[in-house]
């Protein structure tokens, strides 16, 4: 036998849309097949002869007509009406040539706990549909009647022993009660008919609920999916790996782009299983090590841009380098660059800035542009915004140009030095990290980007109380933390009120003296956030600090936080520019590796107060 490849699908209920805007979606993100919803076939204006012609054309093969549920272990009289349900069911499925239905594990009261009567009631149902040469993939739901968990559904398939039926494993049922799978891998070659994934994050509630509303794609939650179905390709499983995620803001999203979020994790999945001998996987080119952040570009215009310079000057940057051609800054304190792009490149709302790119040092650049492409992140091109060097650059989810740089001489060739120096050394060693907030409907999205495309180890993700409700952040980092991202948004769509506090985006520079650094800028008449005196009397309180230090935090405005290991965190933070941007400059000590999120919600507060007082 030669090895084949996995197929990949997609569940019409995982994206927003009627079947149309569906299978459109699915095609276009190269999924190679659909499970098909019975409710979308319901509302669809098509039979189901031209729902298989217009999946065929599209180059989509139907792999799961689903769900048919409450069928099994019913009493006598209950079997004949649902045989003849069932036979309706299956010429539905023969007009769309689909061969496999999925049946659901009952929820029925009516269902009688007796896995004999269980067996002998599927073995009827899978006779139906061999006549028709068609087949029954019976799935435990985790909140079925009398069978919830994937090895009492096997038991039932195993005594109803019949060749057209077998099981349905679904990540989200096996993996939300977390039940043993190491006896998954041991299932009978041929016995598992069909494979759904879903990820989700952990959370502890009903598990209908949980199931219903917040799944997730693979890489997206906290589920093992990798050792899942490596468990279930051990078990012989050749089947097509078929996404199944109910998840409420895909559904209100766009289709298109959903769909290239969940072919993205697929993708990403196949990459990280281990070798088969009956399945060719399918590599990514490995991601290249990361080094460095090597700069952030902000777009300003003639308002914004004068404060962000006055901003950075006061910070002991200095305006270094002036573009060939374009109204392009470079302004640096020791490795911190950031560049100022004033030349319109998006539409922009007057005086307002926005971090537009940021480039990382690759080893290699070309590499990590092709992984990139590989998980369906659109290239840039070269041109693009102030470069003339030839950079890799790519785009994430939100927009954002992500670009890779060999080194300093590739990117800073387009810049013509100025002579001019800082007027102080602020002691600002490099970019320790990036604040980006993601639109609430994509941050699960930009997650999986930055984890898959960059190679980005996921970190923690906390949430916490915040004026404007509560925020969610999740960092993403290399082995070494020497690049770092967090990704931040308010837990639930940000309401009408809430103010623009609540999704800036910022850059944190490194020092290694919180002090003279926050001294050395005071001198230079820098930017301060004021602090109020409740934070300082609350730190006392929680961290037992020494008066003496506490005093020199609150002269200067700077913020403490310590983890459970004694690492500790000294930060501070600007105002907000061009109503959006920051700066923040931290000192980490003692391997503090979080991003002071306790302290987040007094920055809101500060900058809500600042804009108060400014207007
Ligand atoms: O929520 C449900 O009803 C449902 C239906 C079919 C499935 O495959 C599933 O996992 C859940
Ligand atoms: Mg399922």
């Amino acid at each position: 036998m030669t090895a084949g490849r996995l197929r990949r699908s997609i569940a019409t209920v995982c994206v927003s849309g009627t079947l149309d805007d569906k299978i459109a979606a699915a095609a276009a993100a190269g999924f190679d097949g659909i499970e098909l919803f019975e409710n979308d076939l319901v509302v669809a204006p098509w039979s189901p002869a031209e729902v298989r012609a217009r999946c065929a054309d599209l180059g989509l093969g139907i792999e799961l007509y689903q769900p048919l549920r409450d069928f099994e272990a019913v009493p006598a009289p209950l079997l004949a009406a649902n045989l003849a349900r069932a036979e309706h069911k299956f010429d539905v499925m023969a007009e769309l040539g689909a061969d496999t239905v999925l049946v659901c594990s009952s929820v029925s009261p009516a269902a009688i706990d007796d896995d004999g009567l269980a067996a002998e009631q599927l073995a009827l149902l899978a006779d139906r549909a061999q006549a028709r040469g068609m087949r029954i993939a019976y799935e435990a739901l985790a909140w079925g009647r009398h069978v919830s968990t994937w090895d009492h559904s096997w038991r039932i398939v195993r005594q109803a022993d019949h060749p057209a039926l077998g099981l349905c494993l679904d990540s989200f049922h096996v993996l939300s009660r977390e039940a043993g799978t190491d006896d998954i891998a041991r299932i009978t070659p041929g016995k598992i008919f069909f494979l759904q994934l879903a990820d989700a994050p952990y959370l502890r509630m009903d598990v209908l609920q949980w199931s219903r509303h917040h799944r997730l794609f693979p890489g997206q939650g906290t589920f093992d999916l990798t050792g899942f179905v490596a468990g279930v390709l051990a078990a012989g499983y050749t089947g097509p790996l078929s996404l199944e995620v109910f998840n409420d803001v895909f559904r209100q999203a766009d289709p298109r782009r959903t769909a290239i979020d969940a072919m993205r994790s697929l993708i990403s999945l196949e990459d990280g299983l281990p070798a088969q001998p009956a399945i060719e996987l399918r590599r990514l080119p490995a991601a290249p090590p990361l080094s460095v952040h090597a700069f952030s570009e902000f777009t300003v215009d003639g308002r914004s841009g004068p404060v962000l310079q006055d901003a950075l000057r006061g910070l002991g940057f200095a305006h270094t380098g002036q573009h060939r051609s374009k109204p392009v800054e470079l302004w640096e304190q020791g490795a911190c660059r950031v560049v100022l792009n004033s030349a319109v490149t998006r539409p922009q709302t007057p005086g307002t800035a926005a971090l537009s790119t940021f480039a990382l040092t690759s080893a290699d650049p070309r590499r990590s542009r092709a992984r990139a492409e590989a998980l369906l992140a659109p290239a840039l091109p070269r041109t693009r915004g102030s470069r003339e060097a030839d950079l890799a650059a790519v785009a994430a989810p939100d927009g954002t140009s992500v670009f890779f740089s060999a080194d300093d001489n590739d990117w800073r060739a387009d810049f013509l030095a100025t002579g001019e120096q800082p007027a102080g050394d602020t002691g600002l060693l490099g970019t320790d990290h990036l604040g980006l907030a993601q639109p609430f409907d994509h941050f699960d999205e930009a997650g999986l980007f930055y984890h898959s495309v960059l190679g980005l180890t996921q970190l923690t993700t906390e949430e916490y109380a915040a004026p404007f409700g509560l925020m969610r952040s999740r960092a993403f980092s290399t082995p070494q933390r020497t690049v770092r991202l967090a990704l931040t948004v308010a837990l639930l769509r940000r309401g009408e009120w809430a103010p623009a506090v609540v999704d800036p985006q910022h850059v944190a520079f490194a020092t290694a003296d919180i002090f003279a650094t926050a001294a050395a800028v005071d001198r230079l008449g820098g930017p301060a956030m004021q602090v109020p005196d409740n934070y300082y009397a609350d730190l006392v309180a929680r961290f037992a600090l020494p008066g003496d230090l506490v005093e020199r935090l609150r002269r200067h405005g700077i913020l403490y936080d310590r983890d459970q290991h004694g690492g500790e965190l000294f930060h501070l933070y600007t105002p907000v520019y061009g109503g959006r941007v920051f700066f923040e400059i931290l000192q980490r000590r003692g391997g503090y590796d979080g991003f002071g999120e306790a302290n987040a919600p007094v920055r809101m507060a500060a900058h809500r107060h600042l804009r108060l007082s400014a207007s």
